[in-house]
């Protein structure tokens, strides 16, 4: 919680097993950030658990995600410099990605490249402070060299 209070920037990862209070703690975060009158961003990969959050919305729909980011060599988020959608990604106090053991590790290049475009910092995801959540016990398993109609 101290790192949340000074959001000095950097990336936590949230690693606990399913049912144990990632997403309620997600959720005392978020207040306390916006307790402060400070912005928050929170994210997740599938639609269902967004609504599990205060004010949360799938990563593809917050951040413009290209769909077809698995087949691009370096995604970026579809965000023009001069947008809104630009102006508060400078300005989140935190980003919080929930469920981000669901999302394609491309998804996470593409807001580490846009967050230092926009923030003009080359630091790891632009010195925004993210916070990851998710657990890896219950992603599906990985089926080497598969094909996407094997999944
Ligand atoms: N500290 C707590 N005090 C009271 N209730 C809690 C606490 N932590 C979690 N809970 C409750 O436990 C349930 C599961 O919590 P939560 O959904 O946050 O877990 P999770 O780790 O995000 O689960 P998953 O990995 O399946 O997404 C919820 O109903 C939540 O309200």
């Amino acid at each position: 919680m101290e790192s949340i209070r000074t959001a000095t920037g950097g990336l936590l990862f949230l690693d606990t097993p399913g049912g144990t209070g990632k997403t309620f703690l997600i959720n005392i975060i978020l207040a306390e950030i916006r307790m402060r009158h400070d912005i928050a961003l929170a994210i997740t990969s599938p639609g269902i658990s967004s609504i599990l959050m205060e004010g949360g919305r799938t990563a593809h729909s917050a951040l413009k995600l290209p769909l077809n980011i698995a087949t691009t060599e370096s995604p970026v988020c579809n965000v023009s410099k001069d947008s809104g959608q630009a102006q508060l990604l400078k300005q989140y106090k935190i980003i919080v990605w929930d469920e981000c053991t669901m999302a394609h590790k491309k998804s996470l290049e593409a807001l580490d490249r846009t967050l230092k475009d926009l923030r003009g910092n080359k630091k790891l995801m632009g010195g925004a402070l993210v916070v990851l959540a998710g657990d890896f016990r219950q992603t599906l398993p990985v089926i080497p060299g598969s094909t996407p109609g094997d999944n």
